[in-house]
């Protein structure tokens, strides 16, 4: 259903808001979710971008309207936008504020043009009222120390003192959570509830279209999506839309845009599933990110394994169904653990099938890294992961998303002990970096957080009192 768009346009004065995203963790689908055939298991995890809006105060007689983004845990991080409507149902266009010192963020941009836009579509009348808009974001994002702000009542958000372009990324999907959140607080600020209810299935619908047609356009149109989807929806099966949608789609700023782009994200065409309810966490287990202090430039392997893919069609189909079948035994055994009545099995036995399975996907993932010839898996992994799996308490691991030298993700029993031991273990681990390319993994630590089945949710301004508007 759409949201109707008569509703009056003098709905009260606007009033602050708040809202915040997860992070995810694509724990199985790497490159398969980039093909509509297969599907992607991923979590999200309770590390959270947030984004406040609150309206400004414009003197009587300033006719010019203004959008100010800050990003205030980060050096220089702000932004200073205008706006106005164009012709040719061609959308809003943005323009930079004129001491505007700082290099751009396309991410920030972007999802503005598409939120005014399509706000503009709904509300043809009424004038964008200007706003102030703060970002903050959790640690387990960057690897930057962060300082608390205020030492002696220490918030939940930390100064990281650096600029953005230092900000060393764990690969968490900050892009992604920054879009959602940015989308949902614009759209829930400007829109009355009655055009836009980020409670209701459509307001959640047209939140993750929007967010995934903005994100697609930043980032250069290379991804699945997978990392919106768990943005808005938490731990979910994913299938991705098909990319003739966003091809289709006018450019921001060209004849048309508005309108098409307000169709595609309301009506039926948009062909994503998501499966909430196949993914779930046994009750005695979680999620441990363990981050190995390198990176792997992910848009280059997955051009190289694509590229594989499609001149060895035979060989590769077979990797692919394997690993799908694997992908979905491996869904469907955490709900079976999930749903089976505590009382049966016991011991670490019940969980043999679980690190079965997990076991044989990674022999498929290696498979696929050896005839693509990508590090999707490299030794370093592959040592690091077999050395945790055999931890009292340690289910198994994977490379998540991409693989090669960002992250591992294990399944771990829920104990302090193991954690406890986990951690211990590892400051003990020996990196042994003798790969032929040269590549390292650093030092190995545990980042901490957990799997989260929670996505897009409002918040009280309160959580941002010592990160005022000012500062
Ligand atoms: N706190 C923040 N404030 C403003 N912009 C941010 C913030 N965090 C991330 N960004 C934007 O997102 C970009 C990083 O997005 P990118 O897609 O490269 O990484 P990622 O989504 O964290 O990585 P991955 O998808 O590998 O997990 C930054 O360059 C910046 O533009
Ligand atoms: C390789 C791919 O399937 C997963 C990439 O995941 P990550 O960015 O490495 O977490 C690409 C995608 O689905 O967008």
């Amino acid at each position: 259903m759409s949201p109707t768009s008569n509703a009056s346009a003098s709905e009260g004065p606007l009033t602050s808001t708040a809202v915040s995203c997860p992070a995810k963790v694509l724990v199985a689908g790497g490159y398969l979710v980039l093909d509509r055939e297969y599907t992607g298991l991923v979590f999200g995890l309770d590390a959270r971008i947030h984004v406040a809006v609150e309206p400004v105060s414009t003197r009587s007689g300033v006719t010019i309207s203004g959008i100010v983004v800050k990003s205030p845990q980060f050096r220089d991080a702000i932004w200073e936008y205008g706006y106005r409507s164009q012709e040719a149902d061609a959308g809003i266009r943005v323009t930079h504020g004129h001491e505007q010192r700082i290099s751009k963020n396309p991410f920030i941009e972007t999802a503005l043009i598409y939120a005014l836009t399509y706000i503009g579509t709904l509300l043809p009348k009424k004038r964008i009222e200007s706003s102030s808009i703060r970002i903050l974001a959790d640690q387990a994002y960057y690897s930057n120390p962060g300082a608390p702000r205020t030492p002696t009542s220490p918030g939940r958000f930390l100064d990281f003192n650096v600029q953005l372009r230092d900000a060393h990324k764990t690969g968490l999907g900050s892009s992604a959570a920054l879009v959602t959140s940015f989308t949902a607080a614009v759209l829930s600020f400007y829109l009355p509830k009655t055009l836009f209810d980020l409670q209701s299935e459509t307001g959640l619908r047209i939140l993750h279209n929007l967010a995934q047609a903005s994100h697609s356009y930043a980032q250069g149109k290379v991804g699945s999506g997978f990392d919106i989807a768990s943005a808005v929806y938490g731990s979910c099966l994913y299938k991705r839309f098909s990319p003739q949608l966003l091809s289709s789609l006018p450019l921001p700023g060209s004849v048309g845009f508005a309108s098409k782009l307000r169709a595609l994200i309301e009506g039926d065409a948009w062909d994503t599933q998501i499966q909430k309810a196949a993914i779930k966490m046994p009750q005695g287990l979680r999620l441990v990110m363990c981050d190995v202090d390198c990176g792997s430039e992910t848009p280059s392997m997955v051009k190289q394994v694509l590229a594989w893919r499609a001149s060895n069609k035979e060989e590769a189909e077979q990797i692919w169904q394997d690993l799908q079948a694997g992908n979905e035994a491996l869904a469907a055994e955490l709900t079976r653990l999930a749903t089976a009545d505590q009382a049966s099995g016991g011991g670490s036995e019940k969980y043999a099938k679980l690190g079965e399975i997990i076991n044989n996907n990674r022999k498929l993932i290696r498979r696929m890294g050896l005839a693509s010839r990508v590090p999707i898996e490299p030794p370093q992994q592959t040592q690091l992961l077999d050395y945790c799996s055999n931890l009292d308490g340690v289910i198994g691991g994977v490379v998540p998303g991409a693989g090669g030298f960002d992250a591992v993700v294990l399944l771990v029993e829920d104990k302090e002990e193991v954690i406890a031991w986990l951690k211990q273990s590892l400051s003990n681990y020996k990196v042994e970096n003798d790969a032929a390319d040269g590549s390292k993994i650093g030092k190995v630590g545990i980042l901490g957080i957990r799997e989260e089945m929670v996505g897009v949710k409002t918040e009280e301004q309160s959580l941002y009192n010592e990160w005022t508007t000012a500062s």
